[in-house]
């Protein structure tokens, strides 16, 4: 496919799902990268691969019905979408937000491909959930909505077919919920989700793997700049799974963490978060409607909360966002610029806009997408699913190495593939490394 072909799919997914800007958003960014790896293979243009890697396999919906704890009848509508088989069963978490929709999971799905392709484990590309709003909710509400959502998702899904596990507002508790109606519907306890609980097949680090993962990625980019994590100031978004084991992984290197975040405005430390600090968030995230003001009132060291404003104003040298998609924009990235920020390394998928990027690639930030420096995650998930297979549960530290070490192998497959004359183009290189091991699989399996 030469340029001009390429144009041709760009304006066949513009005018066929015109309606699905995240999705749009997410190949766009993709197939910019891989054209010159593509039109000079002629297998991948007669196998047809960057169209077929686009579109998904297939995508599955339902309406969810359900009673409420108050004998009230509510409908969600939830979704899975299997984007690509081709590398293992499709993988990849689920979302409960009021803000999902089809084109926010397949963007998901799509980016979810590449990442798990960049782990090196057999696991293809999935994502599901459902516009359901947990918060405010009652326990019972969340574990009906759970069970109800369940009923619907099992039929499609298995250990050897599609293995989902967390995303926002998911997390240990919903996937407990989630496992426990797929057991007694099925009647098989089998590794069909990740994220469990200990007592059941979960695997250690996996709470911490996404977050820690970002920070022993970034770890590899300061060697790699002959740098340390160690004395930088890191402005964090975002206070969930991702942000604050991220957080906790940073102080634990000796960085200073000066900011968390939510969607009702961000908390600063001028001083830098403390480890417990830190570690009490995590444990009584689920108690509190909003963590931060809550560890604002409960921490010795003073802070601030800045409502409805984001946490890019701060002056840092890495910024790390971990909250939800296309929440660091043009105005953002200008402000991280005018500050003399060095890095941005995304925890969260897509958090950065494509004029954000713009920003970065022209000042010479380094920039690292999603799709590796986030990979820790469905890596450990990839484990997880090694160890059910096998009825074994490996020792935390075993873990945390091998966390490690598939974080540092995506780091060099980022920089074979990335690097120029003048730098590493850490985006280049994640799309052009996963794309040729997907082509690749791809024209393996034929038609
Ligand atoms: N969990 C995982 O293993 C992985 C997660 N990711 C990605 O990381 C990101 C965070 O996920 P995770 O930490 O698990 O989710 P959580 O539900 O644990 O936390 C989400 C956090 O993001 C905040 N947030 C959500 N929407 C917005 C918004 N519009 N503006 C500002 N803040 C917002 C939430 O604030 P509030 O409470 O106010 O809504 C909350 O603090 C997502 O992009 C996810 O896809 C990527 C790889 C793996
Ligand atoms: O662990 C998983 O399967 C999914 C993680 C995830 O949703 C992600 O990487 O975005």
């Amino acid at each position: 496919m030469s340029t001009s072909n390429f144009d041709t799919l760009t304006s066949f997914l513009k005018t066929r799902f015109h309606d699905q800007a995240e999705y749009l958003q997410a190949t766009s960014e993709v197939l910019s990268d891989i054209i010159p790896i593509y039109s000079a293979n002629e297998r991948y243009k007669h196998y047809d691969i960057a169209r077929r890697l686009c579109l998904p396999e297939r995508i599955i919906y339902f309406t969810v019905t359900w009673m409420n704890s108050a004998g009230e009848v509510e409908v969600n509508q939830g979704w899975r979408v299997q984007h690509n088989s081709v590398m293992g069963p499709y993988k990849g978490g689920l979302r409960f937000h009021p803000s999902v929709s089809l084109s926010v999971l397949k963007f998901l799905a799509f980016e979810q491909t590449f990442k798990n392709a960049l782990t090196g484990l057999p696991m293809g590309g999935g994502k599901g959930g459902a516009d359901f709003n947990p918060k405010g909710r009652n326990e019972r509400d969340i574990m009906l909505f759970c069970q109800a959502y369940m009923r619907e998702l099992q039929r499609h899904i298995g250990e050897q077919t599609d293995v989902p596990a967390g995303d926002i507002n998911v997390g240990a508790r919903e996937i407990g919920y989630l496992y426990g109606e797929y057991r007694r519907l099925n009647n098989r306890f089998e590794g069909v989700l990740t994220g469990k609980g200990l007592e059941f097949g979960g695997s250690h680090i996996r709470t911490e793997a996404t977050g820690f993962g970002l920070v022993y990625f970034l770890d590899a980019v300061c060697t790699a700049q002959n740098t340390t994590v160690e004395g930088k100031k890191v402005t964090i978004s975002g206070a969930g799974n991702v942000a604050l084991h991220a957080a906790l992984k940073c102080v634990h290197m000796g960085a200073r963490v000066l900011t968390l975040s939510n969607s009702r405005g961000f908390l600063y430390c001028e001083h830098g978060y403390s480890e417990n600090d830190i570690n009490w968030a995590i444990e009584h995230a689920s108690q509190y409607d909003n963590i931060l003001t809550a560890l604002k009132e409960h921490s010795q060291h003073p802070m601030n909360w800045y409502s409805n404003e984001k946490p890019w104003g701060i002056k840092g040298d890495i910024a790390l966002p971990c909250a939800t998609q296309n929440e660091l924009l043009e105005e953002d990235a200008q402000h991280l610029l005018a500050h003399g920020c060095q890095m941005v390394l995304e925890g969260a998928n897509m958090p950065c806009d494509q004029d954000a990027q713009a920003v970065f690639s022209q000042n010479n930030i380094t920039f690292v997408p999603g799709k590796a420096a986030n990979a820790g995650g469905v890596a450990l998930s990839g484990l997880e699913m090694a160890q059910n297979a096998v009825f074994s549960q490996d020792d935390r530290d075993v873990l945390d190495n091998k966390l490690r070490s598939i974080m540092q192998n995506i780091h060099q497959r980022c920089l074979e593939e990335g690097q120029t004359d003048s730098n590493t183009n850490y985006a280049r290189g994640a799309n052009i490394a996963a794309f040729k091991r997907l082509a690749e699989a791809m024209v393996a399996q034929g038609v």
